[in-house]
């Protein structure tokens, strides 16, 4: 039988910068900084066939989203081949549908990407209607739906386009139970079919009931695959032996095996610790012996090996990395599992209210717990702020995603003092020529479509998208950029200030939001919020 699914030594790498400021520094200063490679996923080899369904299961952050975006060829891989026969269809929360778009044009839209005739689209649309049976909803644009209806929308639609590879990542977590028995019963119909289904979940139950083989992903790699009970019963005792571990030898395991992470894996293997290594591999692993070891490894296993020391003098002699090695294969017998003592009912306050983050690099944490760090957000970032329990807000971002942070980190954005307002045009003498000349027409255009800007003004010099939602529009010597989030310009960034003058204080004095340190502020003019980064020398224009 032909595999419907090849992947060969395939690999994903970012370049991670340390925020939105150094990245703009990066692409448009001659002083370039040096930048991290990280290894979303590290030389991934598999073979799936026609009719199997594949589940894909990790810890956050192993790498499944990244692997479904590279089996739906959403993104390319960095190196490594991959071969799909068939066509795929993506279903995942947040991606896919247009969030300015009703329902209704979605599904015109999303059908017409997938080749379907006008005819064939008249005919579907009720059915998806129907199975996505959202109401009224359907007529509104996206952005007003809740995360269940976006997914019901998105499975209704994915499901009756007939595609040949289905991926399903997560979109089932949100929805009800009968939602999700009705996707089951789809899928069971679609596995009857003979296609191929790649079911990417954190329910170890439903991973269970539902595939034949699975790819356990952690840190970026294989760590299992094969048959759906031998893949689970080693996800699961990888489960328990890390909920047994003390939080501070968590945090060392986890740091670790993100230190590897940031370097080619082949290179690692020949020195790799083995004693982090987990108790249960049955993948194959490829050796290397002969590459050479360049300067920065050295001083990367030399950083590790300090990290270790220094841990282990703290601990006064807490365990050896020999030790914690013998622990992971003793988990079952000898390490005492720590209960968690009552869990202590915290008060929690309903916000919903924007706010602005008040420090640069602020850690946003996957839960109250506040042991996942899963992003960090720059100063100025808008958020919506939509409860807070103990000192501890859970906010929202731009694209959906929600995290934990201290309640110090963000202003709330109605009780910023408004008041110390100054204008743009008391200003202007910071900012080079280019803008101060003509600034009232580059203003024209924030929050203009990218469309419109690139029609209407002349010497665009470069655009450099960082997503596939976020851009920038570079213009003349690259001192004007037109920041662009999903098609419409959301603020001007003026390169080239002069932060020694006497202009730049008095902006400074002005913040109604500043960070401790005094490089970045916001200052409120009567239409406009102005960002001043003294670091990049910057400000960014955003409309009220
Ligand atoms: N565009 C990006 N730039 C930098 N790093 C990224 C990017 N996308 C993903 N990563 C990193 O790659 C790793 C894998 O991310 P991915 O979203 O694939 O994990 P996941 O297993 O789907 O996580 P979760 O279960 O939380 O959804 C993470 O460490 C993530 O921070």
């Amino acid at each position: 039988m032909k595999p419907k699914v090849i992947f060969r030594n395939v690999s994903k790498t970012y370049t991670l910068y340390g925020g939105k400021f150094d990245k703009l520094a990066d692409l448009f200063s001659s002083r370039k900084k040096k930048n991290k490679t990280f290894y979303a996923l590290n030389n991934i080899s598999f073979e799936v066939y026609e009719g199997e369904t594949i589940g894909i299961i990790g810890v956050n952050g192993s790498g499944k989203s990244t692997m479904s975006n590279l089996l739906a060829q959403v993104i390319p891989p960095t190196s490594g081949q991959i071969s799909i026969n068939g066509e795929t269809s993506l279903i995942a929360i947040s991606v896919g549908l247009n969030n300015n778009l009703t329902g209704f044009e979605n599904i015109e839209l999303k059908c017409l990407m997938h080749g379907l005739s006008q005819e064939k689209i008249e005919e579907i649309t009720p059915k998806i209607i129907e199975f996505a049976d959202i109401g009224e909803f359907i007529s509104q644009p996206v952005k007003n739906y809740s995360s269940g209806m976006k997914s019901r929308l998105g499975f209704a639609i994915s499901v009756h386009t007939d595609p040949d590879i289905l991926i399903i990542d997560e979109a089932l977590s949100v929805g009800d139970e009968t939602f999700y028995e009705k996707c089951l019963a789809k899928m069971e119909e679609f596995k009857k079919k003979g296609k191929t289904i790649f079911f990417i979940s954190h329910s170890i139950s439903q991973v269970r009931s539902f595939c034949d083989r699975a790819i356990w992903l952690h840190h970026g790699k294989v760590q299992s695959y094969g048959g759906i009970g031998k893949v689970i019963r080693e996800y699961k005792e990888f489960i328990s032996w890390h909920k047994a571990l003390a939080p501070e030898e968590q945090k060392m395991y986890k740091k670790e095996m993100m230190a590897k992470q940031f370097i080619s894996f082949d290179k690692i293997n020949n020195v790799e610790n083995e004693s982090v290594q987990l108790h249960s591999r049955s993948m194959t692993k490829k050796k290397k012996n002969s590459e050479k070891q360049g300067k920065n490894f050295i001083l990367s296993v030399l950083f590790l090996c300090m990290l270790v020391s220094a841990y282990m003098l703290l601990q006064g002699g807490l365990h050896s990395v020999a030790d914690t090695s013998k622990k992971i294969e003793n988990t079952k017998n000898n390490l005492e599992v720590k209960k968690s003592s009552q869990p202590i009912q915290k008060e929690v306050r309903i916000i919903n209210r924007e706010g602005y983050v008040r420090e640069n690099k602020i850690e946003l944490f996957s839960d109250s717990n506040k042991k996942k760090v899963i992003s960090s957000l720059d100063f100025s970032e808008k958020v919506m702020v939509e409860e807070e329990a103990d000192q501890l807000y859970k906010i929202r971002l731009d694209n959906d995603k929600e995290g934990y942070t201290d309640q110090k980190n963000i202003s709330l954005l109605d009780s910023i003092d408004d008041t110390k307002k100054i204008t743009l045009s008391g200003i202007l003498s910071i900012t080079p020529e280019v803008f101060s000349k003509t600034y009232q027409f580059y203003l024209a255009y924030i929050n203009a479509s990218e469309e419109k800007i690139k029609n209407d003004l002349r010497g665009l010099t470069n655009e450099i998208a960082e997503n596939s939602n976020k851009k920038f529009l570079v213009f003349g010597n690259g001192q004007i950029i037109f920041q662009i989030n999903n098609g419409e310009s959301t603020a001007l960034i003026i390169k080239g200030i002069d932060t020694n003058s006497p202009e730049f204080s008095s902006l400074s004095e002005n913040a109604v939001l500043k960070d401790q340190e005094g490089n970045f502020g916001l200052v409120a003019t009567e239409q406009n919020y102005i960002i001043y980064n003294k670091l990049d020398q910057t400000i960014t224009i955003e409309t009220k």
